[in-house]
């Protein structure tokens, strides 16, 4: 029996839990099932209790404590202590239903998306078949805010090309917090950002801005607190340029809009994921109680 999931990912406070408490409620709502995994081993506060918590395994403050650890490298500790006990993920999970959605709600930590090889073997035993066998997908969450800083920008597409590679699951991007710029682009501009254009580097409103204001850049400068001059010298445009001409000739991210307080705007996301989990297919017909025979029986 197939099972069906979504690991929720990206940086620190992008949106991720208050992306899946919304699932979750969303879920409820529609009478379909949830089954919520945390695997943040620092995560406080939850809208929706987990149905399973990492932190019943390991405490990452006793990690912190014991070995002398700081916070990211207690949460790596924590990872290498889940993948040498991964029984504890198989009992919870094996017997679950293909009815289920597990929707993992993951660290923000970034060296766990680039550093380390942890994930992709977390992944493989997820998907494995004959094993837990769950049809994963990633959701990649970035803030909509980054698009106001086009460098910015570019930088956490390339984050999110990296971990699309490095995971090998069907993948979604998705530009989360979408409330809080819908004023400040027009549709059009929009547009450019949701697949990512090489060309609004051409058009930095940053850069007009500093022409506006007459500042003029040395981009030679040596003064390392001259953040203006590197972040506008002509070795960081030039690295910008490679980072967006790389994401255009990958082709591969491209957004999905999410505002996590709008329920249909949820709701459409939930869309795309039934869709590349391929989940409505795997539904049984459900029985509709007809009360014209409920007497009978
Ligand atoms: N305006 C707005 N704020 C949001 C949205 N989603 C999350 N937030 C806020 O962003 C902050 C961080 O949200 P979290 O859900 O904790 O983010 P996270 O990615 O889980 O954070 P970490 O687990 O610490 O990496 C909170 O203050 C949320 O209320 C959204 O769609 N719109
Ligand atoms: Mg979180």
């Amino acid at each position: 029996m197939s099972k069906y999931g979504v690991m929720v990912m990206g940086p620190a406070g992008v949106g991720k839990s208050t992306f899946c408490a919304a699932l979750i409620t969303h879920l409820q709502l529609n009478r379909r099932s949830a089954f919520y995994v945390n695997l943040d081993p620092a995560a406080e506060h939850f809208e929706h209790q987990p149905d399973l918590d990492i932190r019943d395994l390991i405490s990452v403050d006793d990690v912190m404590d014991e070995l002398k650890l700081g916070p990211n490298g207690g949460l790596i500790y924590c990872f290498e202590f889940l993948m040498e006990n991964l029984d504890f993920l198989t009992e919870a999970l094996d017997s679950l239903t293909e009815e289920y959605l597990i929707i993992f709600d993951m660290p923000g930590q970034v060296e766990l998306y680039t550093h380390i090889p942890i994930l992709p073997r977390l992944v493989k035993f997820l998907t494995q078949p004959g094993a837990l066998d769950i049809r994963l997908c990633a959701a990649y969450l970035l803030e909509a805010t980054f698009v106001l800083d086009r460098a910015k920008y570019f930088a956490g597409s390339l984050s999110a090309m990296s971990a699309m590679l490095m995971l090998e699951v069907p993948h979604l991007n998705i530009l989360s917090k979408m409330d809080l710029i819908k004023d400040q682009l027009r549709k059009k501009d929009l547009k450019r950002f949701i697949t990512p254009d090489p060309s609004l580097l051409d058009d930095d409103p940053a850069d007009a801005g500093r022409k506006r204001a007459g500042v003029t850049i040395d981009p030679h400068s040596a003064d390392p607190k001259d953040k203006d001059a590197l972040m506008s010298g002509a070795t960081f445009k030039r690295l910008n340029s490679a980072v967006a001409g790389l994401l255009e000739t990958f082709g591969m991210v491209s957004y999905l809009k999410l505002s996590s307080n709008d329920e249909e705007s949820v709701g459409a996301i939930l869309s795309y994921i039934d869709d590349v989990i391929q989940f409505h297919e795997a539904q049984e017909p459900k029985e509709i109680p007809d009360p014209e025979y409920e007497d009978d029986v």
